[in-house]
């Protein structure tokens, strides 16, 4: 059987498609058997150069070439963006179109209304490229998880953060070298605001939560800090007390409730995900039967994420030989409330800038002390410029106890709140 693929985007991903179907084309027939073909490509700009594959299809800025061929069944959608994109799996999905997306921001905010309309037509709708790249996570807690209660989802989903992480850390490129260094090499979003910010992460914990736990957060349900704001000090801080730092997405229970945060991180040396570097992801499933399981590997780039399009499409093509299109991606659905800051509790890496005056660091461990909250290691660095830099580790505390100690030292004068992580365990 012959099964006609048309592809929205032909960048990054999308030639990674190509080459895969192109170079892999006999073993994709066997294993399937079906033909995947390229129809049509659809692109934004006609006349930049295409490399790297041969170009045996028409390549249009029409999206009719391929919503309106019936010769084609399978949709491809890795433009990214919001709604122009949400506006074309609409259109396929009710032409009966099957469609395999890379989107998370579309997949993250529009998803379940995607789903249904999927779930109308009878046809499918997989993004697994939407979350980790390369690594089969969706595919892997939406099978091999059935039947295990996940109390955490947790690990590095955002390639470029990790690999701007790595860089500034292990080969000390500043911040904008390591940016330029993941746009060039293909990792970063178009705009990597929502790389550095961690929104693409917050996107891609809000589908993994879908997945793990059955619910449907919205991006003001998820708790985002990314790592704009991080400094050389607080990475070298980190490391001077057997930590890393990574920004991480951590989904779990908290009783019946359930935290959805993303933010650096410190990970001790000793953990796994602290040898996640790069562009590399890492994934940590906990689960109530199989304890802990950890899915690491490449989570951004051309040919890795690729390949999870490839997984996408010749699922599609598997459920078309055997005349099953059409079941959700995702069945799970319950609901879980989201939790209060009281209910968010971790040890934390803090770091105060406090005025080299006598009595500065007595108020600074008071106010500490009246928020509950107790040290486990202090470091205290010479005066630069009248302030001393305070670095401190502390016992398990909320989110609502650093709130009042956010409150407090706002207040005060002579004293900075430069820096709060969570540690991670
Ligand atoms: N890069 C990565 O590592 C990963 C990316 N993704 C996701 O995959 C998707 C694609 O990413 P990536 O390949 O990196 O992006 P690129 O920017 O490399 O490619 C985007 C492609 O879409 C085309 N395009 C953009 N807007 C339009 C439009 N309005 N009409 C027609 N074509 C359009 C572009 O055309 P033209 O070539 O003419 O400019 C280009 O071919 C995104 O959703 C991204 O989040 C997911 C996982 C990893
Ligand atoms: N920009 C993303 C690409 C993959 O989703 C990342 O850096 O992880």
């Amino acid at each position: 059987m012959e099964i006609g693929i048309g592809l929205f985007g032909l960048g990054t991903v999308g030639s990674g498609v190509v080459k895969i179907l192109q170079q892999n084309a006999n073993q994709i027939t066997q294993r399937t058997g079906s033909h995947l073909v390229v129809r049509h490509a659809v692109v934004h700009n006609l006349n930049k150069p295409r490399t790297g594959f041969t170009q045996d299809f028409p390549i249009t800025d029409n999206p009719e070439d391929i919503l309106s061929n019936d010769d084609i069944q399978i949709v491809v959608e890795v433009m990214g963006g919001v709604d122009y994109a949400y506006d074309i799996i609409k259109r396929a999905l009710m032409a009966k179109k099957h469609v395999v997306t890379a989107n998370k921001d579309l997949i993250a905010s529009r998803g379940q209304e995607l789903a249904e309309l999927a779930n109308q037509n009878g046809v499918d709708l997989y993004y697994e490229a939407a979350v980790a790249g390369g690594v089969p996570i969706l595919r892997t807690l939406s099978s091999s998880f059935t039947a295990d209660e996940i109390s955490r989802v947790a690990g590095i989903i955002n390639g470029t953060s990790n690999f701007i992480l790595t860089q500034m850390a292990a080969n000390g490129l500043t911040y904008a070298e390591a940016l330029k260094l993941a746009q060039d090499k293909g990792f970063a979003e178009s705009d990597p605001t929502n790389d550095v910010e961690g929104f693409d992460a917050a996107y891609k914990l809000i589908i993994l939560s879908n997945f793990s736990f059955g619910v449907q957060p919205v991006m003001d349900d998820v708790t985002v800090t990314g790592i704009a704001n991080l400094t050389d000090s607080d990475i070298n801080d980190a490391h001077g007390f057997g930590y890393a730092i990574k920004l991480l997405g951590v989904a779990q229970r908290v009783g019946d409730a359930l935290s959805i945060e993303v933010a650096p991180h410190l990970v001790s040396f000793n953990h796994p995900l602290a040898t996640v570097n790069n562009e590399n992801n890492a994934v940590l499933v906990n689960g109530e039967s199989v304890g802990e399981v950890m899915l690491y590997g490449p989570g951004a780039g051309e040919m890795p994420t690729a390949n999870s399009v490839l997984s996408d499409l010749t699922n599609v093509a598997t459920n078309l030989a055997l005349n099953t299109p059409g079941r959700p991606f995702n069945t799970f659905n319950q609901d879980l409330d989201l939790a209060k800051p009281s209910q968010r509790v971790a040890r934390r890496f803090i770091v105060v800038e406090v005025a080299d005056t006598p009595g500065a660091m007595y108020s600074v461990t008071g106010m500490f002390a009246s928020a509950k909250i107790s040290f486990t290691d202090l470091k205290q660095t010479p005066a630069k410029n009248g302030f001393a830099r305070l670095v401190a580790l502390t016992h398990a505390a909320s989110d609502a106890q650093l709130n009042v100690i956010r409150t407090t030292i706002r207040n005060a004068d002579g004293i900075n709140l430069a820096a709060e992580y969570k540690i991670f365990s």
